[in-house]
Order: structure tokens, then C-alpha cells, then sequence
């Protein structure tokens, strides 16, 4: 039996990415738990015709909802406007995630937890922090989202060089998941030269892709699609893995360092840090290695420097969000 738990399930996000993880065939049992609509979501996809049983889960229905679940997906939370940063949701999404974790640690202790709600810098220090406060962390199993920057370099790619597809261009992306600390590492795609305005077009265009799309809904929100997309993909992946014993599978994702101690040791000395999005190789338990830094240009080497005092604070604030506040 293998349960999925969306948490926001009938959210911008949330809706899309049940409908697409409605389609696999590794999933038995999808719970979709959001304080509104849920149950009307859940019977409106239980309708469609694969394998997996659907159930709906209202404001009171965490605890059924994430009884036994292989994996919760959490999308739930406010989305930005126009003219905040992602920082700007700490104040009502920390307590949102604080929350949810405490769910997973009661209910489903040793299930993957895929956090989407943003600060994702931020969002992903509290799941483990709370996980930690319960006894029930494993690094293995939690893991930040930021495959969306992974899929818009891909796609930003090919829009500037036509003949790659954006299929099959990978590109590794490197920090966090909010503006300087997303680092595309271009120069390592294979058989890929480009110029240093063509550089600092698709750098912005993904480090601020959120803000294109944010500004472009003027008002309704930020991505939902695309990032359902994203979700299901990078769901999928954990999935395979685990659950088929899939080997070779590899995405860019925000991870706490302490899931590969040996393989992260020296970055971690050099640079205080923590939590960093790497790619990572999955296996059976979740991070199987996370791999050391790809070499990097000197373009990329400064995009770095400036992504790692920010991403610092980030990660400091979401901790302290639950350290400092231990009686929850
Ligand atoms: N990691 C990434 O790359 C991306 C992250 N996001 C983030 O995802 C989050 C969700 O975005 P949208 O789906 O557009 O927002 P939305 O407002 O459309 O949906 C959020 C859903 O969460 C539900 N919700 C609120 N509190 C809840 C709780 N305590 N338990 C369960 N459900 C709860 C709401 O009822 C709503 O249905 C935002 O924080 C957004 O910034 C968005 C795009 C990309
Ligand atoms: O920009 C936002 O607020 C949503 C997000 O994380 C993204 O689209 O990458």
C-alpha cells in the first residue's frame, strides 16, 4: 500500500498535481487534505478510471489524512503578490508548515516529506527541526522542491539555443530556492558556450522566473502549473525510487547536508551551511549521495558568494522559528 498525502490539495498547486499524481501507477491510496474543498476535489478525481483509491480530507481530517503515508507533498500556504519576496510569506506560512509537520511526526514518522510552500529555504529548516524535536528525523526523507528552476533552465535553454530540446537538457541548479540563491551552473551542459550577455539574460530569467510569473497573474498568484509539473516530477522520481527500486534517478533539490555527512563534510566547514540544493541521487531510503559541486565558472563561482550570506539567513530563520519557540 503505498499512501500519498497532498496537504493544500485544493489549492492552485495542489489541484493540478493531484490530477497528474492521479496518474500513477505507484500510487494506491492519494489523500487529499486542504482546510477548504477538499472532499469535492477528491471525489470529482476519484472518478478517473486508474489504480489508485482518492479520499478527501476537511480541516479537521489531517490526522486521517497522514495515518500510514509513504509520502506527504506539501503545497499548502499563501502564494505571493505582486511586489513581495518569498521571505514575505514566512509570517503565515512558518506556522502553516510548523504545523503539518507535527502531523507527519505523530502519524506518518517515517514518511518522505516534499515541501513546495514557500520560503522553501526556510519552510524545509522548520520540517526538520520539528521532525527532530519529535525524534523521528531522518535527512534521508526531507527534501525542499526547487525543481521548477531546474525545469525553466531547461526550457529558458532551448528558447535561446533552438536546437537543444528542453526535454533533454539538464541542467543542475545549485543554492536555494529565492532569487540570488537560485545558481543555474550553465556551463556544464554539455556541448553549451554562451556569451556573457546571453549569461546574465537566462541567469536572471531563472534566478527571477517566480517574479515573471507572479507579476504576469497580477494579483492571482504566483506559478501553479508549471510547478505542479515540476511536483509530479519530482514525486515521481522519490516514487521510482522507493518504492520500484528505480537506480540511476538524479534531480537538483534543496536537502539538509547531514543526508550525505561524508560526501557534504567539506562544504559544510567551508561554508557554515547546513541546507543547500545539490543534485542528489535517490535510492531505496530517499538521498542515497548527494553529489560534491560541479566545477564552476568564474560566473558561477561569484553567483555563489553572493547566494550563500542570504541563503544563511534564511536557513537561520527557519530553525530559529522552531528552536526558539520549543514548546509547540
Ligand atoms: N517550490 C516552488 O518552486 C514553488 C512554491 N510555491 C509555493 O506553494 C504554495 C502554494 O501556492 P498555491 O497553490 O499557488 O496557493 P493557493 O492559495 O492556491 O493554495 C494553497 C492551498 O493551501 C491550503 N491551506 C492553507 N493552510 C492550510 C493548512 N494548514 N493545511 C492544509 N491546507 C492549507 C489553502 O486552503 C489552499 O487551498 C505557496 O507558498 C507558494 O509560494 C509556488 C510555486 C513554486
Ligand atoms: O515565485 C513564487 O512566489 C513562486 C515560486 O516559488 C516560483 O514560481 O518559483
Amino acid at each position: 500500500m503505498v499512501k500519498v498525502v497532498i496537504c493544500g490539495a485544493a489549492g492552485g498547486i495542489g489541484q493540478p498535481l493531484s490530477l497528474l499524481l492521479k496518474q500513477s501507477d505507484l500510487i494506491s491510496h492519494l489523500a487529499l487534505f486542504d482546510v477548504v474543498n477538499a472532499p469535492g476535489v477528491a471525489t470529482d478525481l476519484s472518478h478517473i478510471n486508474t489504480g489508485s483509491r482518492v479520499t478527501g480530507h476537511g480541516k479537521e481530517g489531517m490526522n486521517e489524512a497522514m495515518k500510514g503515508a509513504h509520502t506527504v507533498v506539501i503545497p499548502a500556504g499563501v502564494p505571493r503578490k505582486p511586489g513581495m519576496t518569498r521571505d514575505d510569506l514566512f509570517k503565515i506560512n512558518a506556522g502553516i508548515i510548523r504545523d503539518l509537520a507535527e502531523g507527519v511526526a505523530k502519524n506518518c514518522p517515517g514518511a518522505f516529506v516534499l515541501v513546495i510552500s514557500n520560503p522553501v529555504n526556510s519552510t524545509v529548516p522548520i520540517v526538520c527541526e520539528v521532525l527532530k524535536q519529535h525524534g523521528v528525523f531522518n535527512p534521508k526523507k526531507v527534501f525542499g522542491i526547487s525543481t521548477l528552476d531546474v525545469v525553466r533552465s531547461s526550457r529558458f535553454v532551448s528558447e535561446i539555443d533552438s536546437s537543444m530540446d528542453p526535454r533533454a537538457t539538464r541542467v543542475t541548479v545549485i543554492g536555494g530556492h529565492s532569487g540570488v540563491t537560485i545558481v543555474p551552473v550553465l556551463s556544464q551542459i554539455p556541448g553549451q558556450k554562451f556569451t556573457k550577455e546571453q549569461l546574465d539574460t537566462l541567469t536572471h530569467r531563472i534566478q527571477y522566473g517566480g517574479d515573471e510569473v507572479v507579476k504576469a497573474k497580477d494579483g492571482a498568484g504566483s506559478a501553479t502549473l508549471s510547478m505542479a509539473f515540476a511536483g509530479a516530477r519530482f514525486t515521481n522520481a522519490i516514487l521510482e525510487a522507493t518504492v520500484a527500486g528505480k537506480t540511476g534517478l538524479v534531480e537538483s533539490t534543496y536537502v539538509n547536508l547531514s543526508a550525505d555527512p561524508e560526501s557534504t563534510a567539506a562544504f559544510r566547514a567551508k561554508t557554515g551551511l547546513d541546507y543547500f540544493a545539490q543534485d542528489v541521487e535517490f535510492g531505496r531510503e530517499g538521498v542515497a549521495h548527494i553529489r560534491p559541486l560541479p566545477h564552476l565558472s568564474d560566473y558561477e563561482q561569484a553567483l555563489l558568494d553572493a547566494a550563500l550570506p542570504e541563503l544563511k539567513v534564511n536557513i537561520a530563520k527557519g530553525t530559529a522559528f522552531i528552536t526558539d519557540n520549543s514548546k509547540i
